[in-house]
């Protein structure tokens, strides 16, 4: 089994806060890294330009999980060169391929990730492959209690046999990731259990480490 990838996603309010958590050594032991959806929020696509900047050869990923205005949206966000952007599963086909349209208008290969949250079904996932979708997020939201359950291990596992990468976010935290042995998730997202950690980079380190262990 692949050994899934790590992501760090900067969830901060503020542009000085996501470059103080960046300083602390932890980009160097992430494998993405992920301006988030209350960065780009409080900032605006502007943000993924200044990470790009700062981190040229780091894999970069824009979760403004876009919902509409695929051109107008997606084409700022693809201003500042990321190499994934997200996209709601709530979303129009044609904002897929208006996203994908303002991706090829720039030149960038800019990969778009489906966002799972609240209603979505299986067979939206056959129409997203169609229009070339290669990764889905399965998201615990931080708005709903608890941990992941067993109905969302379910999906996750669901999702994998559909031949499509899936990454696993939302809740995650060290200790959590035993739940997840045997499922071939592609990569886990992590906000709060590193950036919140006392050291940042011991703790994406420690996470490397045993999502190894667990996947090797
Ligand atoms: O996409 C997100 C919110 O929209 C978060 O980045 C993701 O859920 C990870 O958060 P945490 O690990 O802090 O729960």
């Amino acid at each position: 089994m692949k050994i899934p990838t790590v992501q760090l996603a900067l969830d901060c309010s503020s542009t000085e806060e996501a470059i103080r958590d960046c300083q602390t050594g932890v980009v160097d032991e992430v494998d993405i890294l992920e301006c988030g959806y209350s960065l780009i929020a409080a900032e605006g696509a502007r943000v993924v330009k200044i990470f790009r900047e700062m981190y040229p050869n780091k894999p970069l990923l824009a979760d403004l999980k876009i919902v509409d205005a695929g051109s107008k949206i997606g084409g700022m966000l693809l201003d500042g060169r990321p190499d994934f952007t997200t996209i709601l599963c709530a979303c129009e086909p044609g904002t897929i391929t208006s996203v994908q349209a303002e991706a090829k208008k720039r030149g960038l290969n800019t990969k778009l990730q489906i966002e799972l949250y609240g209603h979505w079904s299986f067979e939206d996932v056959k129409l997203w492959k169609e229009l070339g979708i290669s990764q889905l997020t399965l998201q615990h939201s931080g708005d709903k209690p608890g941990g992941w359950d067993e109905e969302e291990i379910a999906t996750l596992k669901k999702l994998c046999d559909m031949g499509i990468d899936v990454a696993a976010t939302g809740s995650i935290g060290y200790d959590d990731l035993e739940k997840f042995r045997g499922i071939p998730v592609s990569c886990f997202i992590f906000g709060r259990a590193i950036r919140k950690a006392a050291d940042p980079a011991k703790e994406a380190r420690r996470m490397k480490e045993k999502i190894k262990e667990i996947w090797s």
